[in-house]
């Protein structure tokens, strides 16, 4: 499996991106993979599951999956999906060094990014329909962390506590 490093060495600087679902997810996280590989920001799209809408799978282990491959380094962004997409944000919350957030709108989806340098987005199926999903799927593939912005601080008091505390 390359890594994402492995496609930034080739002076790709698109993203390499992971989704996954669970089953209330499954037809959003299809149509959402279906945009992202026709993105022109995007260099790669890989898919964790579930592949079809009746595996019962339960969502945190599609979600731990997806963030520690954000965490390794071997994506450099996520898009998970379930009813409410909480779930997943909780559980992708878990892995140390991953931000994670559920966005509903695109100004979250933009300030998700520019200041919270968040790698994952979810979303909830029963709560956005697909239209405004790839709005704010649109959004938040147009905005990268600016490391020297004033919000760089605030975030790394999140990884010194993390450091502290799990590292
Ligand atoms: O956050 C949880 C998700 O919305 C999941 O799709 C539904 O979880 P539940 O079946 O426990 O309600």
């Amino acid at each position: 499996m390359c890594t994402v490093s492995d496609v930034k060495a080739g002076g790709e600087d698109r993203f390499v991106i992971g989704v996954g679902a669970d089953d209330a997810g499954f037809a959003l996280k299809e149509r959402l993979r279906e945009l992202l590989a026709g993105d022109p920001r995007v260099a790669e799209v890989r898919d964790f599951g579930v592949r079809e809408a009746t595996d019962t799978e339960p969502y945190p282990n599609v979600g731990l999956k997806v963030a520690e491959e954000v965490a390794a380094g071997r994506l450099d962004r996520a898009v998970l999906v379930c009813g409410t997409g909480i779930g997943m944000a909780i559980t992708a919350n878990k892995v140390p060094g991953v931000r994670a957030t559920t966005a509903h709108d695109t100004y979250s989806a933009e300030r998700s990014v520019l200041s919270n340098n968040c790698q994952v987005l979810t979303m909830g199926a029963r709560v956005v329909g697909p239209e405004l999903a790839a709005r704010i799927l649109d959004e938040w593939l147009g905005h990268r962390f600016d490391p020297e912005s004033a919000s760089a601080r605030k975030i790394a008091v999140i990884a010194e506590y993390e450091d502290a505390h799990h590292g």
